[in-house]
């Protein structure tokens, strides 16, 4: 809450709290002195179906994720995220409502990750493989559901291990907010990599989203 007490007025966050683990909840969260903004688009169908890219370099790369990157000088988030998901998936959104705001921070980064997510409705064309996406289909839904496409389930082992918390959310159709902290990787990680750290400290609620896009 303490995150995003700026964003939202006092009483406008839902029911739905996730937070942990236990052994986290006194530690503040991590410092950071800058902010940058991020984007994060989902393409979803009316019959329970998402498009996930397998990421093919950079940042995050080996997992499945929503298509997105960072908002460049003179755009804004809804634009970045339209050109993102040109770039990374070959569609052009037409309906894409933004459905989630999520801030990320690693310790031993100064920057604060403001990633806006957004559900993709309509587009046209259809998703390619393109230097940095390979885009794969998934069931929204459980393979026992009457209504479940003949999909496999969303892959949450391979992607990024945050997002089966706050998948709860987008599935459900509710918009919400959260911040996950990662500690930095362990020393025997001998590559390094930032986005290999454990998750420290986390936070997810449901929330309008007419209020989260300051
Ligand atoms: N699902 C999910 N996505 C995340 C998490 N953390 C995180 O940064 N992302 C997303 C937000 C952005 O869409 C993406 C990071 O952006 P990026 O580094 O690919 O940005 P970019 O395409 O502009 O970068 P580049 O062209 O310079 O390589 O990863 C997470 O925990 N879960």
């Amino acid at each position: 809450m303490d995150q995003f007490e700026p964003l939202l007025p006092s009483g406008s966050i839902g029911a739905g709290h996730i937070k942990g683990p236990p052994e986290s909840l006194h530690l503040p969260w991590l410092p950071t002195s800058s902010l940058k903004q991020y984007t994060l688009v989902f393409p979803v169908t009316a019959d329970s179906k998402i498009c996930l890219g397998m990421k093919k370099r950079g940042f995050g790369a080996g997992r499945y994720n929503g298509f997105g990157g960072k908002v460049e000088p003179g755009e804004t988030v809804f634009e970045a995220a339209k050109r993102e998901l040109l770039e990374e998936a070959n569609i052009v959104a037409t309906k894409m409502p933004q459905c989630g705001r999520i801030r990320f921070a690693f310790e031993n980064s100064p920057v604060l990750m403001d990633v806006y997510v957004y559900r993709v409705e309509e587009w046209e064309r259809e998703p390619e493989e393109t230097e940095e996406m390979l885009p794969k289909w998934y069931s929204m839904l459980p393979s026992d559901h009457p209504s479940s496409p003949s999909l496999p389930a969303i892959p949450f082992d391979n992607m990024w291990p945050d997002d089966d918390l706050w998948f709860r959310f987008f599935l459900a159709k509710k918009s919400f907010v959260g911040r996950v902290d990662f500690n930095k990787p362990a020393e025997s990680d001998t590559e390094g990599k930032m986005e290999d750290g454990s998750m420290r400290k986390w936070w997810f609620a449901d929330a309008p989203v007419e209020l989260m896009q300051a």
